[in-house]
Protein backbone atom coordinates (compact mmCIF):
# COMPACT_ATOMS: atom_id res chain seq x y z
CA UNK A 1 0.00 0.00 0.00
CA UNK A 2 1.73 3.08 -1.23
CA UNK A 3 0.03 6.39 -0.68
CA UNK A 4 0.84 10.05 -2.33
CA UNK A 5 2.46 11.58 0.69
CA UNK A 6 5.22 8.37 0.59
CA UNK A 7 5.81 8.97 -3.02
CA UNK A 8 5.73 12.57 -2.87
CA UNK A 9 8.39 13.12 0.28
CA UNK A 10 10.63 10.52 -0.28
CA UNK A 11 11.55 11.17 -3.81
CA UNK A 12 11.53 14.73 -3.16
CA UNK A 13 13.89 14.79 -0.05
CA UNK A 14 15.83 11.35 -0.35
CA UNK A 15 19.00 12.64 -0.59
CA UNK A 16 18.30 16.09 1.06
CA UNK A 17 18.29 16.87 4.91
CA UNK A 18 16.41 15.18 7.50
CA UNK A 19 13.20 15.47 8.22
CA UNK A 20 11.99 17.81 10.98
CA UNK A 21 8.78 16.22 11.29
CA UNK A 22 8.21 12.03 10.84
CA UNK A 23 4.93 10.21 11.33
CA UNK A 24 5.56 6.15 10.41
CA UNK A 25 2.42 4.54 10.06
CA UNK A 26 1.14 6.36 13.10
CA UNK A 27 -3.23 5.53 14.04
CA UNK A 28 -4.92 6.92 17.16
CA UNK A 29 -8.41 6.26 17.76
CA UNK A 30 -11.19 7.34 20.26
CA UNK A 31 -12.76 4.15 21.10
CA UNK A 32 -14.60 3.31 17.97
CA UNK A 33 -13.49 6.72 16.02
CA UNK A 34 -10.67 6.45 14.21
CA UNK A 35 -9.25 10.08 14.20
CA UNK A 36 -6.03 8.88 12.33
CA UNK A 37 -4.88 5.98 10.29
CA UNK A 38 -1.52 4.97 9.28
CA UNK A 39 -0.46 8.37 9.13
CA UNK A 40 2.84 8.63 6.43
CA UNK A 41 4.10 11.99 6.63
CA UNK A 42 7.98 14.08 6.80
CA UNK A 43 8.44 18.14 6.62
CA UNK A 44 11.82 19.18 6.25
CA UNK A 45 13.21 22.44 7.17
CA UNK A 46 11.75 25.75 6.02
CA UNK A 47 8.72 24.16 4.55
CA UNK A 48 5.63 25.99 5.16
CA UNK A 49 2.73 23.36 5.20
CA UNK A 50 -0.74 23.59 5.31
CA UNK A 51 -3.01 20.83 6.64
CA UNK A 52 -6.16 21.17 5.72
CA UNK A 53 -9.44 18.90 5.75
CA UNK A 54 -13.00 18.79 6.37
CA UNK A 55 -14.19 19.31 10.03
CA UNK A 56 -13.53 15.98 11.67
CA UNK A 57 -10.49 14.99 9.09
CA UNK A 58 -8.07 14.61 12.08
CA UNK A 59 -5.81 17.73 11.96
CA UNK A 60 -5.91 18.56 15.41
CA UNK A 61 -5.43 15.04 16.25
CA UNK A 62 -2.46 15.48 14.24
CA UNK A 63 -1.19 18.35 15.88
CA UNK A 64 -1.73 16.59 19.06
CA UNK A 65 0.52 13.74 18.26
CA UNK A 66 3.08 15.64 16.81
CA UNK A 67 3.53 17.58 20.10
CA UNK A 68 3.13 14.47 22.00
CA UNK A 69 -0.53 15.48 23.82
CA UNK A 70 -1.37 12.25 22.67
CA UNK A 71 0.28 9.28 22.10
CA UNK A 72 -0.46 6.71 18.79
CA UNK A 73 -2.18 3.56 19.51
CA UNK A 74 0.58 2.52 16.47
CA UNK A 75 3.14 3.83 14.74
CA UNK A 76 5.91 6.29 15.91
CA UNK A 77 5.96 9.93 15.39
CA UNK A 78 9.41 11.75 15.30
CA UNK A 79 10.76 15.47 16.05
CA UNK A 80 14.07 16.27 14.83
CA UNK A 81 14.85 12.48 15.43
CA UNK A 82 13.75 12.62 19.05
CA UNK A 83 10.54 12.60 20.66
CA UNK A 84 8.40 15.05 20.80
CA UNK A 85 8.72 15.70 25.05
CA UNK A 86 12.35 15.98 24.06
CA UNK A 87 12.31 18.35 21.28
CA UNK A 88 10.12 20.75 22.78
CA UNK A 89 12.42 20.46 25.99
CA UNK A 90 15.00 21.08 24.61
CA UNK A 91 13.04 24.24 22.89
CA UNK A 92 12.68 23.64 19.15
CA UNK A 93 9.02 24.26 18.88
CA UNK A 94 6.76 27.02 19.42
CA UNK A 95 2.87 25.95 19.31
CA UNK A 96 -0.51 27.92 18.96
CA UNK A 97 -3.28 26.09 19.68
CA UNK A 98 -6.75 25.96 19.38
CA UNK A 99 -7.82 24.63 23.03
CA UNK A 100 -6.82 25.46 26.62
CA UNK A 101 -7.58 29.54 28.14
CA UNK A 102 -4.82 32.14 28.72
CA UNK A 103 -2.93 32.17 32.23
CA UNK A 104 -5.83 34.37 34.04
CA UNK A 105 -5.09 37.62 36.50
CA UNK A 106 -1.70 38.79 35.20
CA UNK A 107 -1.28 40.94 32.17
CA UNK A 108 -0.22 40.46 28.78
CA UNK A 109 3.30 41.36 29.17
CA UNK A 110 3.45 39.62 32.57
CA UNK A 111 2.72 36.16 30.44
CA UNK A 112 4.71 36.94 27.31
CA UNK A 113 8.06 37.47 29.70
CA UNK A 114 7.04 34.10 30.99
CA UNK A 115 6.82 32.09 28.26
CA UNK A 116 10.35 34.01 26.87
CA UNK A 117 11.98 33.41 30.61
CA UNK A 118 11.22 29.61 30.24
CA UNK A 119 12.81 29.58 26.39
CA UNK A 120 16.41 28.19 25.89
CA UNK A 121 16.65 30.89 22.97
CA UNK A 122 14.02 33.88 24.43
CA UNK A 123 13.72 36.85 22.41
CA UNK A 124 13.94 40.50 23.84
CA UNK A 125 10.40 40.98 25.44
CA UNK A 126 9.67 44.26 23.01
CA UNK A 127 10.24 42.71 19.87
CA UNK A 128 8.46 39.87 20.67
CA UNK A 129 5.36 42.06 21.37
CA UNK A 130 6.27 44.35 18.45
CA UNK A 131 6.13 41.40 16.07
CA UNK A 132 2.99 39.93 17.49
CA UNK A 133 1.38 43.63 17.56
CA UNK A 134 0.36 43.32 20.45
CA UNK A 135 2.70 46.49 22.19
CA UNK A 136 -0.63 48.68 22.60
CA UNK A 137 -2.14 45.89 24.69
CA UNK A 138 1.13 44.61 26.56
CA UNK A 139 -0.09 46.46 30.04
CA UNK A 140 -4.44 44.58 29.54
CA UNK A 141 -5.17 42.12 32.11
CA UNK A 142 -5.00 38.92 29.68
CA UNK A 143 -8.65 38.18 30.90
CA UNK A 144 -9.62 41.62 29.65
CA UNK A 145 -8.84 40.53 26.04
CA UNK A 146 -11.46 39.84 22.83
CA UNK A 147 -11.16 36.61 20.90
CA UNK A 148 -8.87 38.03 17.95
CA UNK A 149 -6.71 39.91 20.68
CA UNK A 150 -6.34 36.79 22.67
CA UNK A 151 -5.20 35.33 19.06
CA UNK A 152 -2.48 37.26 18.62
CA UNK A 153 -1.26 36.76 22.38
CA UNK A 154 -0.94 33.24 22.07
CA UNK A 155 1.04 34.02 18.62
CA UNK A 156 3.48 35.62 20.84
CA UNK A 157 3.62 32.90 22.87
CA UNK A 158 4.29 30.85 20.11
CA UNK A 159 6.82 32.78 18.90
CA UNK A 160 8.51 34.19 21.94
CA UNK A 161 11.93 32.29 21.25
CA UNK A 162 14.40 31.05 17.93
CA UNK A 163 12.21 27.47 17.57
CA UNK A 164 12.81 25.67 14.35
CA UNK A 165 9.29 24.42 14.13
CA UNK A 166 6.23 26.63 14.63
CA UNK A 167 2.78 24.17 15.16
CA UNK A 168 -0.37 26.44 14.33
CA UNK A 169 -4.04 24.87 14.56
CA UNK A 170 -6.42 27.44 13.10
CA UNK A 171 -4.13 30.19 14.26
CA UNK A 172 -6.52 33.24 12.47
CA UNK A 173 -9.48 32.57 13.71
CA UNK A 174 -11.54 35.12 14.95
CA UNK A 175 -8.32 37.62 13.38
CA UNK A 176 -9.63 40.85 11.28
CA UNK A 177 -8.38 41.26 7.99
CA UNK A 178 -5.60 43.30 9.17
CA UNK A 179 -4.43 40.99 11.82
CA UNK A 180 -4.22 38.40 9.39
CA UNK A 181 -1.93 40.33 7.41
CA UNK A 182 0.22 41.17 10.23
CA UNK A 183 0.33 37.11 11.20
CA UNK A 184 1.16 35.86 8.25
CA UNK A 185 4.04 38.79 7.42
CA UNK A 186 5.34 37.77 10.66
CA UNK A 187 5.15 33.54 9.53
CA UNK A 188 6.86 34.45 6.34
CA UNK A 189 9.82 35.86 8.41
CA UNK A 190 9.97 32.63 10.12
CA UNK A 191 10.08 30.48 7.26
CA UNK A 192 12.85 32.65 5.25
CA UNK A 193 14.79 31.90 8.27
CA UNK A 194 14.91 28.27 7.76
CA UNK A 195 12.03 27.46 10.27
CA UNK A 196 9.30 25.07 9.46
CA UNK A 197 5.94 26.43 9.95
CA UNK A 198 2.71 23.84 9.92
CA UNK A 199 -0.76 25.16 10.12
CA UNK A 200 -3.70 23.53 10.30
CA UNK A 201 -6.52 25.74 8.87
CA UNK A 202 -9.83 26.18 7.23
CA UNK A 203 -9.33 29.06 5.53
CA UNK A 204 -8.10 27.89 1.94
CA UNK A 205 -7.15 30.62 0.46
CA UNK A 206 -4.16 31.34 3.61
CA UNK A 207 -3.27 27.75 2.24
CA UNK A 208 -3.40 29.15 -0.88
CA UNK A 209 -1.17 32.11 -0.53
CA UNK A 210 0.94 31.55 2.32
CA UNK A 211 2.01 27.36 2.27
CA UNK A 212 4.60 26.06 -0.27
CA UNK A 213 3.15 22.92 0.56
CA UNK A 214 -0.22 21.65 1.02
CA UNK A 215 -1.55 18.42 2.70
CA UNK A 216 -5.41 17.07 2.31
CA UNK A 217 -6.11 14.76 4.97
CA UNK A 218 -10.10 13.11 5.02
CA UNK A 219 -10.66 10.83 7.66
CA UNK A 220 -7.13 10.25 9.08
CA UNK A 221 -5.35 9.85 5.97
CA UNK A 222 -2.97 12.00 3.33
CA UNK A 223 -5.58 12.25 0.71
CA UNK A 224 -2.92 14.41 -1.65
CA UNK A 225 0.06 16.25 -0.85
CA UNK A 226 1.73 18.41 -3.06
CA UNK A 227 1.65 22.20 -4.13
CA UNK A 228 -1.65 24.33 -4.20
CA UNK A 229 -1.18 24.14 -7.52
CA UNK A 230 -0.34 20.09 -7.90
CA UNK A 231 -3.20 19.86 -5.26
CA UNK A 232 -5.79 21.73 -8.31
CA UNK A 233 -4.31 19.60 -11.02
CA UNK A 234 -4.61 16.34 -9.29
CA UNK A 235 -8.36 17.14 -8.38
CA UNK A 236 -8.21 17.39 -12.21
CA UNK A 237 -12.02 19.01 -12.23
CA UNK A 238 -12.21 22.10 -14.64
CA UNK A 239 -15.33 24.68 -14.62
CA UNK A 240 -16.66 25.71 -18.51
CA UNK A 241 -19.01 28.17 -18.55
CA UNK A 242 -21.19 29.13 -21.58
CA UNK A 243 -24.62 31.22 -22.52
CA UNK A 244 -26.95 29.59 -24.87
CA UNK A 245 -29.32 31.92 -26.39
CA UNK A 246 -32.19 28.76 -27.23
CA UNK A 247 -34.36 26.89 -24.10
CA UNK A 248 -32.49 23.62 -23.41
CA UNK A 249 -33.37 20.80 -21.49
CA UNK A 250 -31.49 20.63 -18.11
CA UNK A 251 -31.52 17.10 -18.46
CA UNK A 252 -29.45 17.05 -21.10
CA UNK A 253 -27.13 18.72 -19.71
CA UNK A 254 -27.17 17.01 -16.64
CA UNK A 255 -26.37 14.02 -18.95
CA UNK A 256 -22.73 15.53 -20.34
CA UNK A 257 -20.15 13.28 -20.01
CA UNK A 258 -17.89 13.83 -16.32
CA UNK A 259 -19.94 16.28 -14.98
CA UNK A 260 -19.31 16.79 -11.23
CA UNK A 261 -21.80 19.76 -10.99
CA UNK A 262 -24.12 22.04 -13.08
CA UNK A 263 -25.78 25.35 -12.59
CA UNK A 264 -28.21 27.10 -15.36
CA UNK A 265 -29.11 30.76 -14.38
CA UNK A 266 -32.25 32.65 -16.29
CA UNK A 267 -30.63 35.88 -16.91
CA UNK A 268 -33.67 37.64 -16.65
CA UNK A 269 -36.05 37.63 -20.31
CA UNK A 270 -39.72 36.24 -19.71
CA UNK A 271 -40.72 33.11 -20.13
CA UNK A 272 -37.36 31.34 -20.10
CA UNK A 273 -36.99 32.51 -23.48
CA UNK A 274 -33.90 34.60 -22.62
CA UNK A 275 -29.93 34.06 -22.58
CA UNK A 276 -28.68 31.59 -19.72
CA UNK A 277 -25.74 31.15 -18.02
CA UNK A 278 -24.21 27.65 -17.62
CA UNK A 279 -21.46 26.91 -15.32
CA UNK A 280 -20.55 22.87 -15.45
CA UNK A 281 -17.52 20.97 -13.43
CA UNK A 282 -16.17 18.54 -14.95
CA UNK A 283 -13.31 15.74 -14.41
CA UNK A 284 -12.70 16.27 -18.51
CA UNK A 285 -13.04 19.53 -20.39
CA UNK A 286 -12.36 18.23 -23.63
CA UNK A 287 -14.83 15.51 -23.43
CA UNK A 288 -17.55 17.88 -21.82
CA UNK A 289 -17.43 19.96 -24.48
CA UNK A 290 -17.17 17.72 -27.39
CA UNK A 291 -20.79 16.05 -25.69
CA UNK A 292 -21.76 19.68 -25.50
CA UNK A 293 -21.92 20.39 -29.31
CA UNK A 294 -23.43 16.99 -29.94
CA UNK A 295 -26.43 18.13 -28.44
CA UNK A 296 -27.03 20.50 -30.97
CA UNK A 297 -26.68 23.70 -29.32
CA UNK A 298 -24.34 26.51 -29.54
CA UNK A 299 -22.98 27.97 -26.45
CA UNK A 300 -21.90 31.43 -27.05
CA UNK A 301 -18.63 32.90 -24.77
CA UNK A 302 -17.70 29.64 -24.00
CA UNK A 303 -14.88 29.55 -21.06
CA UNK A 304 -12.44 26.61 -20.03
CA UNK A 305 -10.56 27.66 -16.64
CA UNK A 306 -9.14 25.44 -14.02
CA UNK A 307 -10.41 25.10 -10.82
CA UNK A 308 -9.76 27.83 -7.17
CA UNK A 309 -8.28 25.33 -4.48
CA UNK A 310 -11.89 25.60 -2.50
CA UNK A 311 -13.10 23.55 -5.57
CA UNK A 312 -10.39 21.13 -5.77
CA UNK A 313 -10.59 20.86 -2.16
CA UNK A 314 -14.23 19.93 -2.26
CA UNK A 315 -13.85 17.84 -5.69
CA UNK A 316 -10.84 15.25 -4.06
CA UNK A 317 -12.79 14.94 -0.89
CA UNK A 318 -16.64 14.53 -2.24
CA UNK A 319 -14.55 12.28 -4.78
CA UNK A 320 -12.70 10.28 -1.83
CA UNK A 321 -16.54 10.43 0.03
CA UNK A 322 -17.45 8.36 -2.98
CA UNK A 323 -14.60 5.85 -3.40
CA UNK A 324 -14.57 2.61 -1.28
CA UNK A 325 -11.55 2.65 0.82
CA UNK A 326 -9.73 -0.17 -1.23
CA UNK A 327 -10.16 1.31 -3.93
CA UNK A 328 -8.80 4.70 -2.93
CA UNK A 329 -5.51 2.53 -2.30
CA UNK A 330 -5.14 1.72 -5.25
CA UNK A 331 -5.81 4.59 -6.75
CA UNK A 332 -3.21 6.75 -4.85
N1 LIG B 1 -11.29 13.37 22.60
C1 LIG B 1 -12.01 12.80 21.64
N2 LIG B 1 -12.89 11.81 21.93
C2 LIG B 1 -13.62 11.19 20.99
N3 LIG B 1 -13.54 11.51 19.67
C3 LIG B 1 -12.71 12.49 19.31
C4 LIG B 1 -11.90 13.19 20.27
N4 LIG B 1 -11.15 14.10 19.62
C5 LIG B 1 -11.49 14.00 18.31
N5 LIG B 1 -12.42 13.03 18.13
C6 LIG B 1 -12.98 12.58 16.83
O1 LIG B 1 -11.89 12.24 16.00
C7 LIG B 1 -12.13 12.69 14.67
C8 LIG B 1 -11.03 13.66 14.25
O2 LIG B 1 -11.14 14.83 15.02
P1 LIG B 1 -10.13 16.06 14.90
O3 LIG B 1 -10.52 17.06 15.94
O4 LIG B 1 -8.76 15.55 14.94
O5 LIG B 1 -10.46 16.60 13.44
P2 LIG B 1 -10.21 18.04 12.79
O6 LIG B 1 -9.82 17.77 11.37
O7 LIG B 1 -9.28 18.83 13.61
O8 LIG B 1 -11.67 18.65 12.84
P3 LIG B 1 -12.13 20.22 12.87
O9 LIG B 1 -11.78 20.81 11.54
O10 LIG B 1 -13.61 20.09 13.05
O11 LIG B 1 -11.43 20.89 14.03
C9 LIG B 1 -13.53 13.31 14.67
O12 LIG B 1 -14.43 12.31 14.26
C10 LIG B 1 -13.72 13.68 16.13
O13 LIG B 1 -15.10 13.67 16.46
Amino acid sequence: MTTTATTTTTAAHRAGPAPVVSFQRVSKSYGAVRAVAELHLELYPGETVALLGPNGAGKSSTLDLLLGLRHPDAGAVTLFGTTPQRAIAQGKVGAMLQSGGLMEGVKVRELVKLARDLHPRGYPLDQILATAGITDLAERMVDKLSGGQEQRVRFALATAGANDLIVLDEPTTGMDVSSRQTFWGAMRKQAQQGRTVLFATHYLEEADEIADRVIVLHRGRVLADGTAAEIKARAGARRVTFDLDEPMDRTALSGLPFLTSLTVSDNGSAAGSGRRTVRIQTQDADATVHALYGLGCYPHNLEVSGLGLEAAFIALTTASDTTPATAQETAR
